[in-house]
């Protein structure tokens, strides 16, 4: 098999692997060109690992080829595709258990070990983390691309599995964050605590004092979230001691935005952005 020599392939495929959802990018460059979402399950093995990839390649050629993507190099008519590519690959895991299963998967796909955010990596950021290494990989990625488009002092709030936010300091360091319940994952632990609690669906209600179950659950969870976030981002930048801009990502990140007074936007793809930049920061020699 080839090592990893650093000559670009003309894409490369990052994938980060969250604890409730998968996510596949093409960059063309540092463009995004298209991406892919699956449940994360908690165990694959390489073989079903190798199938999501292969699945993703095929779909991504028959919407070339349908002109849904716009990624005219990846079209097998004009000599891309499966055929040419991607040699290159980029993984950020969250999920420990399922890190080495993607490294093997994407090993055999790419023909080269691909790039693994994490310790050794180059990422160009400052971390003001007592162990750096305990950082999840995709909370980097995302930065990274945060503050390239944002600039700092910036606040990246991070609605998925949990709510966290991502703090860059008047430097552009990695100042910490904040780790809090998501919000799907405080709607289960409601339900799962108390007997007469469903399992509710995640919208927003009509108003703030509930006159249902359901209604009141979703003021605490979806209202509560916006609150929270607005309360932590005003005591951040008093520790700070500086105002900064905040910016949504994650599943939930459009929805909260809206409610929000602080979130000045939602920008989702922030995590596989930033896993292109960091692919072009240690590809270069
Ligand atoms: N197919 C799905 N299954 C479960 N949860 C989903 C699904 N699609 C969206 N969600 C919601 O999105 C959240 C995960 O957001 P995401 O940003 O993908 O997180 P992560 O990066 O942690 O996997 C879940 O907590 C849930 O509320
Ligand atoms: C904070 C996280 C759980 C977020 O994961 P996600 O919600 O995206 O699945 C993940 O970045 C992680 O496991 N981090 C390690 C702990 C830390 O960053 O301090
Ligand atoms: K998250």
């Amino acid at each position: 098999m080839e090592a990893n020599t650093g000559e670009s392939a003309a894409f490369v495929l990052a994938v980060d692997v969250g604890n409730t959802a998968t996510r596949f990018g093409l960059l063309d460059g540092l463009k995004l060109s298209a991406s892919w979402e699956f449940a994360t399950r908690s165990r694959m093995t390489a073989d079903e690992t190798r199938l999501e990839i292969a699945n993703f390649l095929t779909m991504l050629e028959r919407d070339c080829a349908r002109g849904i993507v716009d990624c005219p190099g990846f079209a097998p008519e004009s000599g891309g595709g499966i055929a040419a590519g991607p040699a290159d690959a980029i993984l950020s895991s969250v999920v420990p258990d399922l890190t080495d299963v993607w490294v093997s998967a994407l090993t055999i796909e790419c023909a080269r070990r691909p790039f693994v955010v994490g310790p050794g990596l180059k990422t160009g950021l400052k971390m003001h983390y007592n162990d750096p290494s305990e950082v999840g990989p995709d909370r980097v990625a995302t930065l990274v691309a945060a503050r390239e488009a944002y600039g700092y002092p910036l606040v990246v709030v991070d609605l998925g599995t949990t709510t966290n936010f991502d703090v860059l300091d008047e430097h552009g360091a990695f100042a910490g964050g904040v780790i809090a319940p998501g919000l799907a994952l405080s709607a289960h632990a409601l339900a799962q605590a108390a007997a007469r609690l469903p399992v509710i669906e995640i919208k927003v209600p009509s108003s703030v004092i509930g006159k249902s179950t359901r209604e009141a659950m979703r003021a605490g969870v979806v209202l509560g979230e916006a609150a929270r976030i607005d309360g932590l981002v005003d005591a951040i930048e008093e520790e700070l001691g500086c105002k900064a801009r905040v910016i949504a990502t994650g599943a939930h990140a459009a929805a909260v935005a809206a409610l929000s007074e602080r979130i000045e936007r939602a920008d989702e793809s922030l995590v596989l952005r930033g896993l292109g930049m960091l692919f072009a920061l240690n590809s270069k020699r």
